[in-house]
């Protein structure tokens, strides 16, 4: 795994490197992963956090077939539970996670991206959760967050057929955010939309993912009153202060990083 800063300081790009397993996740990858997006978004400085894949073929392919099959039911069930920790963990990171997918993302690989805040597609990019034909099942939290974005129906397909979903599928199903792009213009997208969201306000931003979050699984009530703590303190705090008065005065506005 590297991480870089290219241009703006407040968004880091964090790229997976395994290339020769097509960027599998074993178990100290996802853990360096995990902790890194962690750092980051703890550190007062980074608004947003660019995750893509080394090399030209994949994103990720996935969990590391190898280290899996040395596990008997009790040690995967172990070793399991930790790799989602690590995943609901990045899934919760308070600033934005940005999956710029240059490539396969497949099993594992397909369930980070699914755990990010949104994804962008290279027109080489495909989704796929294979697991089935392997004899095992999603474990990364596929089975559950998939049908949340493309419904129930599409969610079984992916997963009984072990089909993959193209680029511009993905686009048309809401996986990615933006039509797919060249692969030489990936990151840049990505980055572009990371910088658009560098411009806005960090706690603002931050209360939007976490009412996203945990206002999923809510009743619409629970859920309305979780958004109106939420946006009662936006309205109360100093960063709507500094955003209205900018835009009174007809100037961009000048937020601090995140408390
Ligand atoms: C924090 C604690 C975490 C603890 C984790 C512990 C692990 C156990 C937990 C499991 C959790 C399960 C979660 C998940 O839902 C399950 C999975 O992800 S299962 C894996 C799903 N992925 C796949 O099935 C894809 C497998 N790969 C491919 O289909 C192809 O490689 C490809 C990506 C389509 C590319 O094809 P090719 O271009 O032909 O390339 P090769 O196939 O020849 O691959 C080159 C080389 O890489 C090796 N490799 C590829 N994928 C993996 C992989 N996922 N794991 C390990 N190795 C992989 C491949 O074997 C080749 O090796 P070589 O033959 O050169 O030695």
């Amino acid at each position: 795994m590297t991480v870089g800063r290219p241009g703006d300081a407040a968004v880091a790009v964090v790229r997976i490197e395994r290339p020769q397993v097509h960027n599998a996740l074993n178990a100290a990858l996802l853990r360096a992963l995990g902790d890194e997006i962690a750092a980051l978004g703890a550190d007062g400085r980074t608004r947003a956090i660019v995750l893509t894949g080394s090399g030209q073929k994949a994103f990720s392919a996935g969990a590391d077939l190898d280290e899996l099959a040395t596990l008997d039911a009790e040690a995967a069930h172990v070793v399991m539970r930790a790799g989602q920790e690590v995943i609901r963990r990045i899934e919760r990171s308070p600033v934005p996670v940005i999956a710029a997918v240059n490539g396969l993302a497949l099993g594992g690989g397909f369930e980070l991206v699914l755990a990010c805040s949104f994804a962008v597609v290279s027109r080489r990019a495909a989704f796929g959760l294979p697991e089935s034909g392997l004899g095992l099942i999603p474990g990364y939290g596929g089975t559950q967050r998939l049908a949340k974005v493309v419904g129930p129906y599409v969610a079984r397909h992916v997963m009984l057929t072990g089909e993959r979903i193209d680029a511009e599928r993905a686009y048309q199903l809401g996986l990615a955010v933006t039509p797919p792009t060249e692969p030489d213009e990936l990151l840049a997208a990505a980055l572009g939309i990371a910088e658009t969201i560098t411009a806005r306000g960090p706690e603002a931003c931050r209360a939007i993912l976490d009412a996203v979050d945990r206002g999923r699984d809510m009743p619409l009530d629970a859920g309305l009153a979780l958004e109106t703590g939420l946006a009662a303190l936006a309205i109360g705090g100093s960063e709507s202060t500094e955003g209205v008065a900018a835009f009174k005065e007809k100037r961009a506005p000048k937020f601090e990083g995140l408390a």
